[in-house]
């Protein structure tokens, strides 16, 4: 089966081509800087020991226009992997807010569109960009079944206790408001590598991803019990461009005294905080420059990111009852050694026991950065949202396909 994933943000296509039950991806690449002048695609295609790499850069003015030179690449006569757009049978979109009406994976019909738009208010950086894929997506690959797996759907088994937010009940069941938490995709793929690699299915898991956006989950025996994000994608922990947890009554401050409208406040919280506020970079890479050529904002703002997830790891300690495993993953949490250090240091008492030397080593795979014995263990477990979304999909649509030839066959043999 051909599946075709598409993690569709504001501004890039992130896709591969995986050819089912193989986990692993065909091809792979990243549309960048859509929309602007001198946008890049980079095409990998995986050839067993090696990748053969085509970079292009050309002006594409939508997505639309991406994920079509993306079919080109799909289908070139030297580097093609397959001969014709039709012979995609299943396209696996990311969408980040899938709301309460969404628990799993699921096939995208006209309703299920229609709820996605209703959800672009709770998650505006997201559900947009998200719903424009799976539109192109449908012109594109006219023969698929377009699937859509929800980053909040790994979350639906939050206790009530830990989704409901102390406001007018109300609120929630005539609105929906309530935390969902998201990158929940990538929660449940990290903490089911580290469940199998601890061999223990019942363990008790912190899983830190640290992306642009970051969040973490306390999972029991595989399951989210709760989640730093919340209604939207913007509370919890310090990220590139959005604050995290603020005091609501700064929003008060900001309308009624110095006059912000809410779409300036949106802006404010979503677009320009996070590290990008404290230190002028959204790019962990630049900042960890930017202190080493002795920044001090640069400096506070890495503090202020590691004491949060610190705080956050106090928390869910207390909430799961106890600890086996802290995971880390996604772009800074898989590449950067120094936050690890920061956030894992003068844990003892909570038998984490890191060391120093094992963080540094840079390897594929997951990997183990505690000391040996230490009673929790501390892992690096690389995050790979398209192939679980691949899997989630095969999963679905083979289920479907092998309930539907049961039934048509025992229909035939008229029982
Ligand atoms: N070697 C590295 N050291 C520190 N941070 C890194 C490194 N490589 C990538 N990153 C960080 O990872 C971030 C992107 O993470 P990623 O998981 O790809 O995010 P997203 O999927 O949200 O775009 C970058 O913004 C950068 O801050
Ligand atoms: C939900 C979310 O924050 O996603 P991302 O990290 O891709 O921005
Ligand atoms: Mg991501």
């Amino acid at each position: 089966m051909n599946i075709f994933v598409v993690n569709s943000g504001s501004s890039s296509i992130k896709y591969q081509l995986f050819r089912m039950p193989f986990n692993q991806p065909v091809c792979s690449g990243l549309v960048e800087r859509i929309g602007l002048e001198n946008s890049v695609i980079t095409h990998k295609v995986h050839l067993g020991d090696h990748e053969e790499v085509k970079q292009l850069i050309l002006d594409l003015p939508d997505h639309e226009a991406g994920l079509h030179e993306v079919v080109q690449l799909l289908t070139d006569s030297k580097i093609g992997v397959i001969q014709d757009p039709a012979e995609i049978e299943v396209v696996g979109h990311r969408v980040v807010h899938g709301g309460e009406s969404f628990a799993a994976t699921t096939v995208v019909t006209q309703e299920v569109k229609a709820e996605i738009k209703k959800l672009f208010p709770l998650a505006p950086l997201h559900n947009p960009s998200n719903y424009m894929g799976i539109e192109v997506a449908e012109h594109i690959f006219t023969n698929a079944k377009q699937v859509a797996v929800f980053d909040t759907a790994f979350h639906q088994t939050m206790p009530e206790k830990a989704f409901r937010y102390a406001i007018p009940n109300s609120y929630y069941t005539d609105q929906g408001i309530r935390a969902y938490g998201f990158h929940g995709t990538s929660h449940k793929y990290v903490s089911e590598q580290a469940l199998e690699y601890l061999d223990k299915p019942d363990a008790k898991i912190i899983t830190i991803h640290l992306g642009n956006g970051c969040s973490m989950a306390a999972v029991d025996a595989g399951k989210s019990v709760d989640t730093s994000m919340g209604f939207g994608p913007l509370s919890g922990l310090i990220m590139g461009t959005r604050s995290g947890d603020i005091d609501p009554s700064v929003i008060f401050h900001l309308v009624n005294q110095l006059g912000y409208d809410p779409d300036q406040v949106n802006t404010l919280l979503n677009k320009r905080s996070g590290m990008q506020g404290l230190t002028g970079f959204s790019d962990m890479r630049d900042i960890i420059k930017a202190m080493d050529e002795g920044d001090k904002n640069a400096s506070l703002a890495y503090d202020l990111y590691a004491y949060r997830i610190k705080k956050y790891i106090g928390a869910y300690a207390a909430v799961l009852n106890g600890l086996d495993a802290l995971i880390f993953t996604a772009g800074v949490g898989e590449n950067d050694a120094i936050i690890r250090e920061r956030i894992c240091q003068q844990m003892e008492f909570l038998g984490i026991q890191f060391d120093l030397e094992k963080n540094k080593i840079r390897a594929k795979g997951i990997r183990e950065i505690n000391i040996a014995g230490s009673p929790v263990k501390v892992l690096v477990v690389p995050t790979n949202e398209e192939q679980e979304i691949a899997r989630q999909c095969y999963q679905l649509l083979h289920v479907q396909a092998a309930s539907v030839a049961e039934n048509t066959s025992t229909h035939a043999s008229g029982y």
